[in-house]
């Protein structure tokens, strides 16, 4: 793969990639107390109705209205709890209700108790209340029947209550991917320990780790390589043992110290290198034995930029998702800029909404070693490969907080 070979797009990197990859076919049951972030395996559809029954919406009084016709005075002939079974309401009685509890037969309309007043066993309806007040339907919320969640769908936490509200304690889930993470580089000291001339604190694996954490996806194993080829070849060999996705951090672009592309071209296939965007030129993809290797650029914003734009979707289609995509929208560019760049650019932008829309303003350090870019932005910005930005201009924006 020569390094003068045009430069793909991220759109026709993120086709290739997502091509050569399929779902991971391994499925597992799992409680829902383990299910966060888990992709469903099959559509699971509800056994029961949601409310299981008709309940009283507030604390009141159950009654027909039809007997209020008659008179606005009722005897009370039972009480009803939540959690209680009731008895059929007796005709020309009103049965004291509280919130949830099941509304018995006969029954039509709740009134809320700050509208009856109670004395010697008997309820005055003061402001009469129209027929169905207050009753929340059985299967109002969800029907018998229905399709509850689909195959392919991420659960969420509103996904995993709507699960038990319907008794489901066990969800068919999709496999996880097993990550390795292998970051490079001589340079490299843990934080925690003294840092001697030359060296600096290996901050990738921490960024990264997480945000597959935030993905739901567990980091099997995480390793220091030293720049040299075999040292490489060996830590994609041990990794490749461990799990079915390798990520490798730096190391990946031209420089003779850079080994990792090499590595995985002489004992693996390498399917892709170097793209048209800024940053994360450099970022590679291939496979090594039978794990699938995505080659990071050691700078902390390239790395980040490129897991999120290329490895989310891939390690998202691997869990079985069908949606891989990060939603984008559009706003304002609220600052003008003359520079262009031969490559697509993603600025690390804040976002401000105005009444008259979202405005986006670039960080003032954008250079991708300016790990604090990130911290305090709200997104990317893309920049159309050769274009200026004026004042004005629609942008599309990718928020971080849609993702993670
Ligand atoms: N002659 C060329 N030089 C470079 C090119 C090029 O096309 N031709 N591309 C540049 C671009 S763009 C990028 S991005 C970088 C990426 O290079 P590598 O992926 O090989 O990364 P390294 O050289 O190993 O490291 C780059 C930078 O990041 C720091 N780093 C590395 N690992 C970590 C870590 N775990 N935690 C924190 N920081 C890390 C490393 O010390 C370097 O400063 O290449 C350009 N060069
Ligand atoms: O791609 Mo590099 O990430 O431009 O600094």
């Amino acid at each position: 793969m020569s390094s003068r070979a045009a430069l793909l797009s991220l759109e026709q990197a993120r086709r290739q990639l997502l091509a050569s990859i399929a779902p991971l076919t391994d499925t597992e049951m799992v409680s829902l107390a383990s299910a966060l972030d888990r992709v469903a395996a099959a559509d699971i559809a509800a056994s029961i109705p949601v409310p299981p029954w008709d309940n009283a919406a507030m604390d009141g009084y159950a009654l027909r209205r039809a007997d209020l016709e008659q008179t606005p005075t009722l005897p009370v002939s039972q009480r009803v709890a939540a959690g209680m079974q009731p008895d059929p309401l007796q005709p020309g009685t009103a049965a004291r209700i509280f919130t949830g509890a099941p509304v018995p037969d006969h029954a039509d309309t709740v009134v809320m108790q700050e509208n009856c007043e109670q004395q010697n066993g008997q309820v005055t309806v003061v402001q009469l209340p129209e027929r169905g007040e207050n009753i929340r339907r059985q299967g109002s919320d969800i029907s018998a029947g229905s399709k509850l969640i689909e195959k392919g769908q991420r659960l969420g936490p509103f996904q995993l209550g709507l699960l038990a509200s319907t008794g489901i304690d066990q969800v068919p889930v999709v496999a996880k991917p097993k990550v390795a993470l292998l970051m490079t580089g001589d340079e490299l000291v843990e934080p925690g320990l003294t840092l001697t001339p030359g060296k600096i604190f290996n901050s990738n694996q921490y960024v990264i780790q997480a945000l597959c954490q935030r993905m739901g996806i567990d980091v099997v194993a995480s390793d220091h390589v030293v720049d040299s080829l075999d040292a490489t070849v060996s830590a994609l060999s041990q990794a490749a043992e461990k799990a079915n996705v390798i990520i490798t951090m730096g190391g990946v672009s031209a420089g003779e110290e850079d080994h990792v592309k090499d590595a995985v071209s002489r004992e693996g296939e390498l399917l892709l290198w170097k793209l048209a965007i800024k940053p994360g030129k450099p970022f590679a993809f291939g496979r090594f034995a039978d794990s699938h290797f995505f080659g990071l650029p050691g700078n902390p914003v390239s790395a980040v930029v490129t897991l999120l734009l290329l490895v989310r979707p891939a390690l998202l289609k691997l869990m079985g998702a069908a949606e891989t995509d990060w939603p984008e929208r559009w706003v304002e560019a609220g600052f003008s800029r003359d520079q262009v760049s031969d490559r697509e650019e993603y600025l690390r932008v804040s976002l401000k909404s105005t009444p008259e829309g979202d405005v986006v303003q670039p960080f003032s350090r954008q250079s991708s070693g300016v790990l604090s870019s990130l911290g305090q932005s709200d997104g990317l910005a893309v920049i159309p490969k050769g274009n200026k930005v004026k004042k004005g201009d629609r942008l599309r924006f990718l928020a971080f907080n849609a993702i993670f």
